[in-house]
């Protein structure tokens, strides 16, 4: 049944919303009920572009009802005061100008980072009155807006013809936006929600994505005024109030937030709310809180998170059958091919915070097909040049080579692009994504498919979403956890975290790998899958720069070491000679008498 669903979700899915829009013309609902519709289609689609911004990209941005606003003021102007009532004009119109607003308030909010945008959004909230009244001679002022009739090729468009308008603009963004969040944009999206730092490792731009989700937010907020202004025929200060904010809010949290159809669930139950109870709207903002609390404690991924955690349960007790087992890559010994490694080198690298000099003239080189070491106890500035290297650090002198490249003090994203990446110390690991989704993320900028591609969901939009779930499915069998594909990433232990992040990095086919403590926290079958790993990376040419406490793991893998201590280089050498170095062995397993060390058997870490 469950399986039959699926497989005819799209002609089921195109039924309903046949229905939908017939429902008025078929008289099975009356003139109350399909304005309630339309209520609804219009709300779920205010919420729809917050659910993209704040679900998606983690920002939150409460502008959404000024731009509701911008929407139905600039439909209604057209219509009045230049005669064009056509509506394809009035939605285009709309939402131009509404992605121009989005631009204006998005480049300074997004620019300056932090809760910057929530507080610019906040404020052009409750400017929205007062931009009103500036602008009287286009919005009518406090006394309002009556709106022409809507046209469509010259014929009015009311009662039944407005309603299929309505719903038809609803249904055809909630196909769109469903097709740019279920592919890899939406998947980018999760990851720079969960965080910036990552997605710059995926070789995204922070600051232009979050603008990009930003003013993609603001386009159904646009619709929505528009097709707002078309149904009331009026248009009034009144309607854009900082409760519908709070509400447009709400909604996205019942229905939640990280779901496509969420918006029509908390719309729904919002319409239906303040349209059933009639003492609604004297308690509007304390529902709105309540409903908010009640979300963000009890159920925070809103109704949509129900109905999925419903699903699981049936299907772990049998009452569903299970879903549709993930593809399964070739049959074959995986490999890893050929790696373009390139040589990464720093000169006199300098790094000071302030008074405190976390690395001086420190140079050394990693090559293709080795793997390059770095140890030292804690504090002596390992991650301090692992972060220098991938961009999220400015050296304060020196220079920093990739090949015959200088990268010191590029953005991160860029230096992401050149080919290097990177693991993390505490991995950096999303949530609400499946593993395998996650591990595709890593080629989500060497093997770009177009948002445009994208929404339409064009041949080769499907082309690189199958080969980047079965090079996922690759990686993850490689690294012998291939059985957590389709597992929430976010539920794996450490060690198989640590491995999730290696196979992510593997994705992007980098030239440079840094490990940043990767063997920490793995058992020994881990580990010995994560030493297979970095000597395959090895022998495919790639360069491999390894920060770790692991003594013996380090040297089993090194072909070249360094020793960090303070910040300065205090030896370089192959693991033979680092290991017979008795004022490494002093300073780095912190022991007094070099007489007591024991070179043959390294104590295990620095700490
Ligand atoms: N963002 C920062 N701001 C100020 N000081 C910093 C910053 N990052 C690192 N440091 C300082 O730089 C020095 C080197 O730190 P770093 O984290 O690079 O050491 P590490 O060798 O990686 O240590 P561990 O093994 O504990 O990870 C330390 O004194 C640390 O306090």
């Amino acid at each position: 049944m469950a399986l039959l669903a699926h497989r005819f979700r799209l002609p089921i899915a195109l039924l309903l919303l046949g229905l939908l829009l017939a429902a008025p013309a078929a008289g099975l609902i009356d003139a109350y009920w399909a304005r309630t519709v339309m209520l609804i289609a219009i709300l779920s689609l205010l919420v729809s572009g917050l659910n993209v911004v704040l679900g998606y990209a983690g920002e939150l941005a409460l502008g959404q009802v000024a731009l509701y606003a911008v929407g139905a003021y600039v439909a209604g102007y057209i219509g009045v005061g230049l005669g064009a009532t056509d509506v394809f004009l009035a939605l285009g119109a709309a939402v131009l100008a509404a992605v121009a607003v989005g631009l204006v308030t998005g480049i300074p909010g997004l620019r300056l980072g932090g809760w910057s945008l929530a507080m610019v959004t906040f404020f052009l909230v409750i400017l929205v009155p007062n931009l009103i009244d500036v602008f009287e001679p286009f919005t009518g002022g406090t006394l309002g807006l009556a709106t022409a009739v809507p046209t469509l090729f010259g014929a009015e468009l009311t009662g039944d013809g407005l309603y299929l308008l309505i719903v038809a603009v609803a249904a055809i963004w909630f196909a769109l936006v469903r097709n740019l969040l279920l592919s890899r944009h939406g998947d980018v999206f999760l990851v720079l929600r969960q965080s910036p730092i990552l997605a710059s490792v995926l070789g995204v731009s922070v600051y232009r994505l979050k603008l990009l989700v930003y003013v993609i937010g603001a386009i159904p907020a646009a619709l929505a005024g528009a097709l707002f202004a078309m149904l009331d025929g009026f248009v009034a200060p009144e309607t854009f109030t900082f409760a519908l904010a709070l509400s447009v809010l709400a909604a996205s949290v019942i229905g939640g937030s990280t779901s496509v159809y969420g918006a029509i669930a908390g719309a729904l139950v919002m319409q239906l709310g303040q349209q059933t109870l009639t003492r609604f709207q004297d308690w509007q903002l304390v529902i709105y809180g309540g409903f908010l609390l009640l979300a963000g404690i009890v159920f925070n991924r809103g109704l949509a998170g129900l109905w999925h955690d419903g699903l699981a349960a049936a299907r772990r007790r049998g009452l569903l059958p299970k879903a549709p087992a993930a593809a399964a890559v070739a049959e074959g010994e995986a490999e890893l091919g050929t790696l373009d490694g390139a040589v990464l080198r720093t000169e006199e690298l300098e790094k000071s915070f302030g008074g405190n000099k976390a690395l001086q003239g420190v140079s050394i080189e990693a090559r293709p097909g080795e793997v390059t070491a770095l140890i030292g106890p804690n504090g002596s500035g390992k991650t301090t040049l692992l972060n220098l290297i991938s961009g999220f650090y400015r050296p304060s002198g020196g220079r920093l080579m990739l090949g015959e490249t200088e990268i010191g003090g590029r953005p991160a994203y860029r230096i992401a692009r050149l080919g290097v990446t990177r693991t993390f110390q505490t991995p950096l690991i999303p949530k609400d994504m499946t593993t395998r989704a996650f591990v595709a993320t890593g080629r989500y900028a060497t093997h770009k498919v177009g948002i445009a591609t994208a929404l339409l969901r064009l041949p080769a939009f499907r082309r690189g979403y199958r080969a980047d779930d079965a090079e996922a499915l690759r990686l993850l069998r490689l690294l012998g956890i291939e059985e957590t594909a389709d597992r929430p990433v976010d539920s794996l232990a450490l060690g198989t975290r640590r491995l999730v992040e290696v196979a992510r990095a593997l994705a992007s086919r980098p030239r440079v790998f840094l490990f940043d403590e990767v063997g920490s926290g793995l058992d020994e079958s881990d580990l010995r899958v994560l030493e297979h790993a970095v000597g395959m990376i090895r022998e495919a040419g790639g360069t491999v720069i390894l920060v770790e406490h692991n003594f013996p793991l380090v040297l089993k893998l090194a072909d070249r070491i360094h020793v960090l201590s303070q910040g300065r280089l205090i030896a370089s050498g192959t693991p033979a000679e680092i290991q017979a170095d008795r004022r490494v062995l002093a300073e780095y397993t912190g022991a007094t008498d070099p007489a007591d060390l024991e070179p043959a058997e390294p104590r295990k870490g620095g700490r």
